[in-house]
């Protein structure tokens, strides 16, 4: 699969060009950015030295006579870029065959009135919209592997899908009732650009965006179910812990709880089941979902926590075990590796 990355320069970029590069399946022949971008003329391994001698490839700006020359020659192209840069543009690539994997939430909101509500633009390609599939790995793979356009979920909504999905497809859960997501992310969530409230000194844990956060309505759609979601900032750099609350129906068991998370994940190598409430450094650097829950049998009220890497399996990492799916391999393909650093 011969593949360009819109948006290099970028967190999400980054981790993607890694993984890309290290798949040997897929050839990355153009590392893009925006058409201005202070990037554009520098090699990969020169904005980021870490990767010298892995990838040395130069990085070109997006400009219409890019897009003509070198878009008919590739299989498929990943954006993680700005959710408007990939709306405005992603049609361009699958009129000319070329599969989208898009990392933005320019593709994953079915309801297009979401759009200028939650994202602040309105959408111009609702074909595109309509044809886009979500790509949450461990539950959409047959759509996946078919679709010309894959949205990969958001980091926050990625965790708390995980958490809720196994609960809500089996119908455990109280329709109706109140579901609470707590998120926590470190501050690379924000992405790579300098700003105020999300620089060292700045940031103490604390709530944001409350009861307007983007992932709400995709957290809710996608889990069949209204929710409540109430993100956070921390002061680290990586990781992101989602922790929802919910009541289940009188008569559901401790087993039939078990029984949903093990049916929805025993072949899902990436999700683990942990027995012990998640924590960061256990999944950070990794492409893994770490998951535990508890039952209140009495109150019927179910607790459960994911931890993931919001840069890897809430990014980059989901969107290789996309193109993985749509390459017919095993969605964990290259992406398990054996985890450096010992025990701490
Ligand atoms: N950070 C995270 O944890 C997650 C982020 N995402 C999503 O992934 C995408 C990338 O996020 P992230 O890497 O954090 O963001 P960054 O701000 O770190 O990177 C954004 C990238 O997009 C490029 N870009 C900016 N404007 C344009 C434009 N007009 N045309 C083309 N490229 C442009 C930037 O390059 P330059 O300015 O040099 O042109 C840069 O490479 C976003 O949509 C984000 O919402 C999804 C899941 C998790
Ligand atoms: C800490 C932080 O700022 N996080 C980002 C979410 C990053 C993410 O998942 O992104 P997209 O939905 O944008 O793709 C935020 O709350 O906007």
């Amino acid at each position: 699969m011969k593949v360009a990355v819109i948006g290099a320069s970028g967190y999400v970029g980054a981790e993607l060009i890694a993984l890309l590069n290290a798949h040997d399946q897929i050839s990355v022949e153009h590392l893009v950015v925006s058409e201005h971008s202070s990037s554009a003329g520098m090699s990969f391994s020169e904005l980021h030295p870490k990767y010298l001698g892995l990838c040395d490839l130069p990085i070109v700006p997006f400009t219409n006579s890019w897009l003509q020359q070198a878009a008919p020659q590739l299989d498929a192209v990943f954006f993680a870029t700005p959710h408007e840069f990939s709306a405005d543009w992603a049609h361009a690539f699958i009129e000319l065959g070329v599969k989208v994997f898009d990392l933005s939430g320019g593709f994953r909101l079915k309801q297009e009135s979401d759009y200028p509500e939650y994202y602040g633009f309105e959408h111009q390609h609702l074909d595109t919209l309509a044809s886009a599939v979500y790509g949450l790995a461990e539950w959409q793979h047959q759509d996946i592997a078919q679709a010309s356009i894959v949205a990969v979920p958001g980091c926050y909504p990625t965790a708390s899908l995980l958490a809720l999905k196994p609960i809500t497809a089996n119908q455990l859960h109280v329709k109706g009732s109140l579901i609470v997501v707590n998120g926590i992310s470190g501050v690379s969530g924000a992405g790579r650009k300098a700003l105020l409230a999300t620089s060292f000194n700045e940031v103490s844990l604390t709530p944001y965006n409350i009861l307007q956060h983007r992932h709400q309505p995709e957290i809710s759609q996608e889990a069949g179910a209204q929710v409540i979601f109430n993100p956070h900032l921390a002061p680290y750099k990586r990781g992101l812990l989602a922790t929802v609350t919910l009541q289940l129906k009188t008569g559901v068991s401790s087993e039939q709880i078990d029984q949903a998370f093990i049916q929805a994940y025993q072949d899902a190598p990436l999700v683990r089941l942990s027995a012990s409430w998640p924590k960061i450094d256990n999944v950070a650097y990794t492409p893994f979902a770490d998951i535990h829950w508890q039952f209140d049998s009495d109150k019927h009220v179910l607790v459960i926590s994911c931890a993931i890497d919001n840069l890897l399996k809430g990014a980059a990492a989901q969107a290789v075990q996309c193109a993985n799916i749509s390459l017919g391999l095993a969605s964990h393909y290259s992406l398990v590796t054996p985890i450096k650093g010992g025990a701490i």
